[in-house]
């Protein structure tokens, strides 16, 4: 059943994308200078959750070091790393630069410093979930050194801008902006047709079956792979020989509930906070949730900041919105949400 289980990761980076070419060259021209040893503009990626923002970043930054031996990558999760300290470090530890920084003592100054030194190749920094940053001043640290160019990736450029100061705003303004749109079904189809192709046994799955894995995760291509992985290992683990539509029919179900547990173990603190108010009182509009979120915490992010989460988290399906922007409830999914159709 299953050949190449790597091809069904949510982290695979395949060696041709679909249906992005636009986008990839959009990219890969932004970035173009840094291969003749200039610098490179800001290029700022969006999109809703699925839509390729990640894979199409490291995709063009894999080519780019596939035509050009002086230009390397690295990449940096602001989720996990939501501090200007963290990123920095993350990137320097990348460098091997890190050996003798002490992460309570070294001041952050000194890791902007190091960076500045680093005379390594040209890097380009994928900075992902990059409006998650708790101070995004540094993307202004590294938009100043010329050496590096930077991806942000954020889902909605809103987010992003609401939380930088004026200076940042107008520097990021007049950078490139790369959108992605939710797949249609179709382009979903070719995505999953390329993993099956790359990574089952011919005719385990029919096309109709994909088109409907594809209707299911309504523009998601993050879901839509999940769907098929979880399909194809339980599948595998009862030994058929093809995946059954019973099979399917669970399988959206589950893959979501997968999703959804990942994306809350990724919650920092703060929105940890923000969720288990929403949980134990909502539905609830976003000014009384600060109120019961300040009365939980000793130091209380802004109310802004609490905004950025609670759009975030609705992003990330862990939390649900009703209502006009000015009269907003948030609640938990519900998890009955679509699943693969007979
Ligand atoms: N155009 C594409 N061609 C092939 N695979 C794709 C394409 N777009 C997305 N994928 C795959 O779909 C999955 C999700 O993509 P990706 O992580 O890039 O989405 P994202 O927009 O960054 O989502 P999120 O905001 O949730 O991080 C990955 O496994 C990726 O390889």
């Amino acid at each position: 059943m299953i050949r190449d289980a790597r091809v069904l990761r949510a982290g695979f980076v395949p060696r041709e994308v679909e249906h992005r070419d636009a986008e990839v060259n959009h990219l890969s021209s932004v970035l173009e200078p840094i291969t003749n040893g200039e610098p490179a503009d800001t290029a700022i990626v969006t999109g809703p959750s699925g839509t390729g923002k990640t894979c199409i970043s490291q995709f063009v930054t894999e080519r780019l070091r596939e035509e050009v031996l002086d230009v390397e990558a690295t990449y940096v999760n602001c989720w996990r790393n939501y501090t200007r300290y963290r990123t920095l470090y993350q990137i320097l530890d990348d460098f091997g630069e890190t050996i003798d920084i002490h992460r309570q003592s070294t001041p952050h100054d000194e890791l902007i410093d190091r960076l500045q030194q680093y005379d390594g190749p040209r890097t380009v920094i994928i900075l992902d979930e990059v409006d998650q940053l708790e101070d995004p001043g540094v993307i202004y640290d590294l938009h100043s050194l010329p050496q590096f160019a930077v991806i942000c990736i954020a889902n909605k450029e809103e987010d992003l801008f609401s939380r930088v100061d004026d200076r940042l705003v107008s520097r990021l303004r007049s950078s490139e902006h790369v959108r992605m749109d939710k797949y249609h079904d179709e382009q979903l189809h070719d995505i999953l047709a390329a993993r099956v192709k790359g990574g089952l046994d011919q005719d385990v799955i029919t096309t109709n079956q994909l088109d409907r894995i594809a209707d299911a995760a309504a523009g998601d291509a993050r879901l839509a792979i999940g769907i098929l992985r979880t399909a194809a290992s339980k599948a595998d683990r009862e030994s058929r020989e093809r995946i059954t539509d019973d099979i399917l029919l669970n399988a959206a179900e589950d893959a979501r509930a997968q999703i959804k547990q990942k994306n809350l173990d990724s919650l920092i603190p703060h929105q940890r906070v923000v969720y288990d108010v929403v949980r134990e009182h909502g539905p609830l509009g976003p000014s009384e949730i600060y109120d019961h979120y300040k009365r939980k915490v000793d130091d209380p992010r802004t109310k802004r900041t609490i905004r950025t989460y609670l759009s975030k988290m609705t992003q990330y399906n862990v939390l649900e919105a009703e209502g006009t922007s000015r009269d907003r409830e948030y609640s938990l999914v519900d998890s009955t949400a679509p699943s693969v159709t007979q």
